[in-house]
């Protein structure tokens, strides 16, 4: 599998943001996790990333256990914030050239504007500085930085948030699409339409405590923000 936590937990002084979450997460799942304002969702997606340090359980990546500031378990994910950080005065082919570097990888101008393509942004913009953009279009360049990294595992922090429903629809077209080719997708976030739309799996978080978890084909969005509102 290519997410696992084991009893994994996080505490700031004496507050338990994360509650000894067990989770699977298998490769081509879209793993869609709901919850409050400070449920612990970013929480959790910090500890796989290694950002911050569990204070007690384990996260796994691809097998690998995540420990701060080791590269081991990094080149696995992929990892698209809320708000895409892009250099502003570089266009997207450069802003991605830029980035495809840092995490090791030289491609060729064709193959560079193939993952733009692929993560649907028109070709026109290709050349236009990025400072310019839509927040779509943001998040279609982060999308195309995360895949030419070539990671199984793509983590997301509320990725639709602020996107109108055509962005919406495209941003979860995309994400089908990289489920199918066999990439692990697990996002924090708000739209329970888009989670039952683009996710697999469903889970809902409570004040750092994973409540349910269930599979996205067997409840309807209606049905889901029934039990989200219940739940929280
Ligand atoms: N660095 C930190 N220091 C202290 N407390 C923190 C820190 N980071 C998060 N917390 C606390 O941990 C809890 C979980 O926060 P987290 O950001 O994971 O929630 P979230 O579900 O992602 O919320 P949101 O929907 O607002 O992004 C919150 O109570 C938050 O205040």
């Amino acid at each position: 599998m290519m997410l696992q936590a084991i009893e994994l937990t996080k505490k700031y002084g004496g507050q338990t943001a994360l509650d000894r979450l067990n989770l699977s997460v298998e490769p081509g799942e879209v793993f869609c996790l709901l919850g409050q304002n400070g449920a612990g969702k970013t929480t959790t997606i910090n500890l796989f990333l290694g950002f911050t340090a569990a204070s007690s359980g384990q996260a796994l990546v691809n097998g690998v256990l995540v420990s701060p500031n080791q590269a081991d378990t990094k080149r696995f994910l992929a990892y698209i914030p809320e708000v895409v950080m892009l250099y502003a005065n570089l266009t997207s082919l450069e802003n991605l050239d830029f980035f495809s570097r840092i995490a090791g990888f030289q491609y060729k101008r064709a193959e560079l504007e193939q993952y733009l393509l692929q993560a649907g942004l028109q070709p026109e913009a290709f050349h236009k500085r990025v400072g310019n953009y839509s927040k779509g279009m943001r998040q279609k360049v982060g999308i195309a930085i995360a895949v030419a990294k070539n990671a199984g595992v793509i983590l997301m922090d509320e990725p639709t948030s602020g996107l109108d429903p055509k962005a919406t629809h495209e941003f979860s077209e995309i994400v089908k699409q990289l489920s199918a080719s066999g990439k692990t997708v697990f996002m924090a976030t708000h739209d329970i339409f888009n989670a039952v739309n683009v996710g697999t799996r469903i889970g809902i978080m409570r004040q750092g405590a994973l409540v349910h978890t269930l599979n996205a084909k067997d409840i309807s969005a209606g049905d889901l923000q029934k039990l989200y509102l219940e739940t929280i």
